[in-house]
Order: C-alpha cells, then structure tokens, then sequence
C-alpha cells in the first residue's frame, strides 16, 4: 500500500471532525515494517496530535495494515513546496531556495524593543540593500533571537528579491559539509558550493568554530570571496568578535569591519509583548494577565517563554479548561516546581558533597556505558547522550562555568554550549525519555548522598 492510500485509509476512518481540526496537513513521510513516519505542519498541532489521538491512529493503522505498527510524529516546517500547503495558492517560478527557513520567523513576527532595536534594524537594512553593511555580525545570549532575525532576512530577501541565491548555514553544517567534502565529493564542490554559488550567506553559531582551525581558515576564504563579489555576509554569535578569543586575528578583524550589534535581555515589556505575539503566531488568544504573568516569572530565554506558552496550549486542550490567570499560574508553577524537583541538587552543601565523578558515574550507569567509552571521542548517540546529560548537570545544579565543564569532559566551549541546549529544548518538549534519564540519575545521586550519610 503506497503512502497516499494509506493516509486516505486512516482518514476514512477517523472521524470528519478529528480530520479536519488536527490532520489536514498530515501527510505519511516513511512506511516501514513496523514503524509509520507521519509528518504534521508544525509543533503546536504534531504535539496535540500525538497526545490526543496518537493511540487510536496507531491502532487505526495497525488495523489497516493487518499488523501491530508504531507511529513517530514529526513536526514538518511549512515550506512553500509544501504539499499541503495552506498558506495560498502555488506561486510559480519560486525563488531558488539553498537552505530551508522558518516561514513564522519574519520580521513582522518579531517583537522591537529596546534590547533588539539596532539588530533589528540591522537586519532589516542588509535585506533591503545587501551589501551596504559588510558582514552584519549579530551577537547575544541564548534564545534571544538571533536565529530568529536571520530567518527573517531569509524570507525578505526570498519574497522581494527571488533571484538572489541565499544560504543559511550554522557553523557546525558548514564545518560538516565541509568535511564530507574532503571525505567524499571533493573541496572543489564544496568551495563552488559556497563561493560561487551564492549572494547571500548567513551563518548561525559561528562561536562553533573555536578551535577549529581548519575550519576558521576555510571561512576566512569564503568569507573574503564573497566579500570582494560585494555579496552580503551575515554572522550571529553568543559573543563579541573580540571574545572568539581563538580565533584567527584575521578571521576577528573581517568581522569587525562591518557592523557588529548586539540583542540584549529583553525587558518585561517586551517580554510581553513576545509571549503576545508568540501566541498570534499559533492563533492562540493569550489574556493580557497571563502574558503579564509569564513575562514576570520566566527567565530571558525566550525559548523557554515559547515553551511555556505552548504548555499552557497543551495543557488547556488536554483538560478542556480555559488558559486564565489561576491556570496560567497553576501550570507555570508546576513546571517550575517540576524543573525544583528534579533539580533536587540547587543546595550548595549537597551540591559541594557529590563528586562531579560520581555524576560521570551515574550517567554511564543509567545508559549502560562504560566510563571510558564517555571520554572517547566516538560520536555514537547514546555516547553522544551521555555527554550532553553531564554537561546539562553540572551547568544546572553544579552551576559549573562552561568553560569548566570543556575542561572536565575535554571538549570545546561551544559543544558543551550545544549539548546544554539540547538538553534544555528536549525537556522543553516534553521529551519523556530524556526526562525519565535525568530522574533515574538524580535518584542514583541521592541514594549516593545518603549512602555518604548527608
Ligand atoms: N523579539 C522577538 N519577537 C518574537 N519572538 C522572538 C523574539 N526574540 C526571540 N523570539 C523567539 O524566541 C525563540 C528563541 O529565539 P532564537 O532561536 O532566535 O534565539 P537565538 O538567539 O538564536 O538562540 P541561540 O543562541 O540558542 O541559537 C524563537 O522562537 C524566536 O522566534
């Protein structure tokens, strides 16, 4: 049975409703011997989907197939190929896209206020007139939306000048294409790749490349052909040029000549009046207490503040009650007293009695690992894991510098950076697996506490 048979199969068997308020974007992405890959126009709905009716499509589907199948939901970004797209009808001759963007990251979804207000207006300036200010280097804390403004030259750039070739790359993709060029389709690719064969370049990360020698001297070319072609570079980063202490001094200075902005920690008016607009962006109707509220209680990463919001969409679809201020207040606290609980280790003298060995310790033994295998170099997902969880731990409850962290687990600054994040967006989403892991290790680290009789 191909994938469009099947997805009519399931359709025919849900109810009208179900199809059309959750799954008119659905579309079957990968059919397997025991697994069903659907894939659903972005997170909001892919969330709901699979808390609500995951169960019933997976037996609906079981039952279609005459076999016992599991279903992933995956979130699909809305692209302007995208099949099911309900944004309009098709245009023809689209722009000749290199990287995918994120549609709802434009400069219209983007909340002005005085933290962001020059990189905004940075941003916005290189989109009309590319070139004028080369490179635009963006730098700022976690999740205060640099990424957010390079989608956003992206899709203006796309909407009002089709012709021009634009690439968005973090540094990491760069620094792998790069090396898949060297493994196997050659350097000449991969330099024609992002030489020749682009107008504008935005580079995500760039801090990535600490250390990474080779790599910063394969930027430092690009970065001076474009340049002498007049082709706009833009540059995001969670430091000033001057902090990528290691980098080429050459490779800083190139930086440094354009114009270089920061995004600061936005206030709690325009934190404001981002949960208000993150709300809009999902057709979400957030009272003006509840924005107050959360405005008030989550931190500066915004990432978190999206997260909270969509818990609070969660939450009130799952239980059928209205997002109020008491609502708001309940859920918000809970997930905060959630993060306490299992942050059990804030409490500096616990935190000073457990040894950050037996942290190491009790992530190997929680994934089945060898100690050593963690200090490998291997790149294999569970070793993967292991590193990200430790460096999750000792930032959050050991409070450790991430420079220390490097130190401990020897690997660079900005790996540990990623690997934190990762973690953070996993229990953002409500990743079970991963926030099962992190229980069953806090509960090893007590059981460590009592058994040194703390
Ligand atoms: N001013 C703003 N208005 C609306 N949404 C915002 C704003 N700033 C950030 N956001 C949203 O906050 C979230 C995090 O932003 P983003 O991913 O761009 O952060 P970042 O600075 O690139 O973080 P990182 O350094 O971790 O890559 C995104 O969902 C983004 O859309």
């Amino acid at each position: 049975m191909d994938k469009d048979e099947l997805l009519e199969k399931l359709r025919a068997n849900l109810s009208r409703d179900t199809w059309n308020n959750w799954l008119t974007s659905a579309e079957i992405l990968e059919i397997n011997d025991k697994k069903i890959i659907m894939g659903l126009r972005n997170i909001f709905i892919k969330e709901t989907v699979e808390k609500r009716f995951g169960t019933i499509i997976q037996d609906t589907l079981s039952n279609i197939l005459g076999k016992k199948v599991s279903v992933e939901f995956r979130e699909i970004p809305i692209t302007r190929e995208s099949k099911n797209s309900v944004t309009g009808p098709i245009i023809k001759n689209r722009p000749l896209k290199l990287s995918e963007f994120n549609p709802e990251f434009t400069f219209e979804s983007f909340v002005v206020g005085e933290s962001n207000r020059m990189a905004y207006y940075s941003a916005l300036e290189v989109s009309k007139n590319p070139g004028k200010f080369n490179p635009l280097f963006i730098y700022g804390d976690v999740g205060l939306g640099k990424t957010h403004l390079l989608h956003a030259i992206a899709n203006y750039v796309l909407d009002h000048s089709p012709d021009m070739k634009i690439k968005y790359v973090t540094a990491e993709d760069f620094m792998n294409e790069m090396m898949d060029g060297i493994r196997s389709s050659g350097m000449d690719k991969f330099r024609e790749k992002f030489r020749k064969n682009v107008d504008f370049l935005l580079i995500d990360d760039v801090q990535f490349l600490i250390g990474k020698n080779t790599v910063q001297t394969e930027l430092f070319h690009t970065f001076n052909t474009l340049f002498n072609s007049q082709k706009q570079i833009v540059i995001c980063s969670d430091r000033t040029p001057e902090d990528l202490s290691t980098f080429h001094p050459r490779l800083i200075s190139r930086f440094e000549m354009g114009l270089v902005t920061d995004i600061q920690a936005p206030d709690k008016a325009t934190k404001y009046l981002i949960a208000k607009k993150m709300a809009e962006m999902i057709s979400f109707q957030l009272n003006d207490d509840v924005a107050y509220y959360l405005a008030e209680h989550i931190d500066q990463n915004l990432r978190r503040l999206r997260g909270a919001i969509m818990n609070l969409v969660l939450q009130s679809q799952i239980s059928g009650k209205e997002v109020d201020l008491d609502f708001a207040k309940k859920t918000v606290d809970s997930m905060i007293k959630m993060n306490a609980n299992k942050m059990k280790f804030h409490s500096k003298e616990v935190i000073d009695s457990i040894k950050e060995d037996s942290v190491i310790n009790a992530v190997a033994l929680e994934l089945n690992l060898d100690r050593k295998e963690i200090f490998s170099n291997s790149r294999k997902k569970d070793i993967a894991l292991a590193r990200q969880l430790i460096a999750y731990i000792f930032k959050t409850n050991f409070k450790m510098k991430t420079k220390d962290i490097a130190e401990k687990l020897d690997k660079n600054h900005s790996t540990i950076i990623h690997s934190i994040k990762k973690i953070e967006q996993s229990l953002l989403m409500g990743n079970e697996v991963i926030k099962e892991s992190l229980n069953n290790i806090y509960i090893k680290l007590e059981e460590e506490k009592v058994s040194m009789n703390i």
